[in-house]
């Protein structure tokens, strides 16, 4: 059975603007569909990367995967478990435990006011758990030394902040751990040894990991299934291999087409080609359809289903023409 089962899950955020339904004296409301009907599994010990573009959606799956937010429809069950499952809140709760977060900025998501030690033993501590010798031993674990735990966040770089961050989120003894944009934050050269640190911790504690990332290259080495999304709806889902080797959908392929065309800090040259609709107001039929080189008028009218092709998924009307 998978450890996560995601179905139809959708989140829409009301963006109306009471001030200016104020001003224009109408009540005008606004919705933003964030995720929409958005299905996956993810297999115990192994990795699932999101990737899209800005505002595609990745955080969002992310706060609903670690319930820091409801969905408006679909569901997530962990271990067979529904976040939003009220009449076992004890089932619930232990489930929640199981699942940690780790952010993108190491240096907002650390209270400058605690000791390293605290703040790795927090999640425990708050739980009435035994935090004996609990932070010496994590920060080992994630390459610090034991001496750390007497110091302050701003004694560290922003690596070794996200160390930090790392053991806090392996003292619950989580199952899943969702890592948003873990390293993006981070010099390149930093980088790369964080993600090395995560593999390995992986399987030392025999984790599973859900990996947002708005970079194919840096997911390519440490997922096992790939989840691409575009504007809230996940288009393609493939292994690394297939992904990489055979994209079926013209969006995967455009950011296949971006990635490789980085500077040598890492930073994205060039952007995909076309603008990101307004998602208050997404293109009917594909929402890709405006920026897409091989649309047709099917696809300004129709969505596409996602389909199976072979081991990977994709959700577009051409998609069976490609290699
Ligand atoms: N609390 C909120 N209220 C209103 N709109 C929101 C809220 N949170 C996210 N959004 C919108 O939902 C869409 C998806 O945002 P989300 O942060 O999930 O995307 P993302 O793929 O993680 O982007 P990024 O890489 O920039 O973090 C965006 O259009 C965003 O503006």
């Amino acid at each position: 059975m998978a450890l996560v089962r995601v179905r139809n899950l959708t989140r829409v955020f009301d963006v109306s603007k009471p001030w200016l339904n104020r001003v224009i004296e109408r009540r005008a409301k606004a919705y933003l569909t964030a995720v929409s009907d958005v299905d996956f599994d993810i297999a115990e010990r192994s990795t699932y990367a999101l990737v899209g573009e800005s505002g595609s959606g990745k955080s969002t799956i992310g706060r609903m995967l670690v319930g820091l937010l409801r969905p408006t429809a679909g569901n997530v069950e962990i271990d067979g478990v529904d976040l939003a499952n009220e009449t076992d809140a004890a089932k619930v709760d232990l489930i929640r435990s199981d699942i940690q977060m780790i952010f993108q900025d190491p240096y907002a998501s650390l209270n400058p006011r605690w000791r390293v030690r605290d703040i790795i033993v927090e999640p425990v501590a708050a739980r009435g758990g035994n935090t004996d010798g609990l932070a010496a031993r994590l920060l080992e674990q994630v390459g610090l030394s034991a001496l750390d735990a007497g110091k302050f966040p701003h004694e560290f770089s922003g690596g070794q902040r996200q160390r930090i961050c790392i053991a806090r989120a392996l003292a619950s003894e989580p199952r899943l751990i969702v890592c948003d944009e873990p390293t993006s934050a981070l010099d390149v050269s930093v980088q790369a040894q964080v993600l090395n640190l995560m593999s390995d911790l992986k399987d030392d504690f025999g984790l599973t990991y859900v990996f947002i990332s708005h970079d194919l290259t840096v997911v390519r080495h440490m997922a096992d299934r790939i989840g691409v999304l575009y504007l809230g709806r996940l288009v393609e889902e493939a292994s690394p291999r297939d992904l990489f080797e055979a994209p079926k959908h013209p969006y995967t392929q455009m950011l296949l087409e971006a990635a490789p065309r980085m500077d040598g800090f890492g930073r994205e040259v060039a952007p995909p080609e076309g603008e990101i609709p307004d998602p208050i107001n997404p293109p009917t039929g594909c929402a890709f359809h405006p920026r897409c080189p091989i649309a047709q008028d099917i696809c300004k009218h129709e969505r596409p289903e996602m389909k199976q092709h072979g081991n990977a998924r994709a959700a577009c009307h051409f998609a069976s023409l490609e290699p």
